[in-house]
């Protein structure tokens, strides 16, 4: 059963209000989005934050993106074991404070990638947008020429190798992140994660509760897979779910309003409340800016995020009662 959860930043504010008001207990901490970027957390740094969420009746449910992964680990190169160690450090620390689950992804060079900040959308609010041609002028990122996939998928391989007996002692469950948008390549840098095939690849390689999915709805509708198949086959794997829609596919699409795409979202949240474990949380991802937000941080402004979890929670509730 997925429960509501959104990003909130790691040091209070009304933010974190507003989402027990709305009864949000599951709290997504991810800096690289929203707060000061950092990727590297002792012990004490995740203990203290846990403590201090907890205070006011959040859990600390996913520590999402940014970890301590670095482009030597995604890439197989030298240096790349020292830095396995420090991703083992921080599982532990995790597991020792009670953070269940830590979402990560194989994105190497680039994060997550949009061509288009301002699309305007309903009602003067603004979306995001990825096309393909607005990058044709684009130089490829330097520093990556020569990777290719083989490389990558050694790479994730080994990782996995290292990292999932050390996720499962500590009782972390980790959740790959689709790359975004799910290309073969991006500014000249090849990516893996991008197909439901790719993922039945990455389940295979180690099969444990520990290593599963990150479910990011609208990569997998970019994917153009179908996307209550997909929930029911990747089910108790999927440890996370972005709830987001697009309009296109993996070369162009537009970032909808969460109740205005193509997918059928009632359909899609039946199928999570019918397949996924327990517990799972489910943040809105890539809201649209809505009045009086400056898009400074498109996608995560919050008066998005409140109509999505609004929304959420309805489609919540009628999927509850069909199973009724
Ligand atoms: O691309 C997206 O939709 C994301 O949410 C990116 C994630 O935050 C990030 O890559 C997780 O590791």
């Amino acid at each position: 059963m997925v429960e509501p959860a959104l990003i909130l930043p790691p040091t209070p504010d009304d933010r974190w209000h507003l989402a027990t008001q709305m009864g949000v207990e599951k709290a997504v901490i991810h800096p690289l989005e929203i707060g000061d970027g950092r990727t590297q957390w002792t012990y004490d740094d995740l203990l203290g934050l846990d403590n201090w969420l907890a205070e006011v009746g959040l859990e600390f449910a996913v520590l999402e993106g940014s970890v301590p992964i670095s482009d030597r680990v995604r890439l197989g190169r030298s240096g790349r074991d020292e830095d396995i160690e420090t991703f083992k450090r921080f599982l532990r620390a995790c597991g020792s404070v009670g953070i269940p689950v830590v979402c990560y992804d194989w994105m190497v060079g680039v994060r997550w990638a949009r061509t288009r900040a301002h699309v305007p959308a309903r009602g003067g609010s603004y979306v995001t947008a990825y096309d393909a041609d607005d990058t044709a002028e684009h130089p490829p990122a330097s520093g990556y020429e020569g990777v290719d996939r083989a490389q990558l998928w050694e790479a994730l391989e080994y990782f996995l190798g290292e990292v999932v007996p050390v996720a499962e002692e500590a009782g972390v469950k980790l959740g790959l992140h689709p790359d975004d948008p799910p290309r073969s390549e991006l500014r000249g840098i090849p990516r893996i994660v991008t197909s439901v095939d790719a993922y039945d690849r990455v389940l295979d390689i180690h099969d444990s509760p520990s290593n599963g999915i990150t479910f990011c709805q609208g990569n997998f509708a970019a994917m153009g897979a179908d996307i209550p198949a997909a929930v029911e086959r990747f089910a108790d794997r999927i440890q996370f779910v972005h709830f987001r829609d697009v309009e296109g596919d993996a070369d162009r699409f537009v970032e909808t309003w969460h109740d205005a795409g193509p997918t059928d979202m009632l359909a899609a949240m039946r199928a999570y409340v019918k397949h996924v474990g327990d517990d799972v949380p489910m943040r809105p991802d890539h809201v649209p800016t809505m009045a009086g937000e400056d898009n400074s941080n498109p996608g995560y402004h919050t008066k998005g995020r409140l109509f999505a979890v609004g929304y959420m929670r309805g489609l919540l509730e009628a999927a509850r009662a069909g199973e009724r």
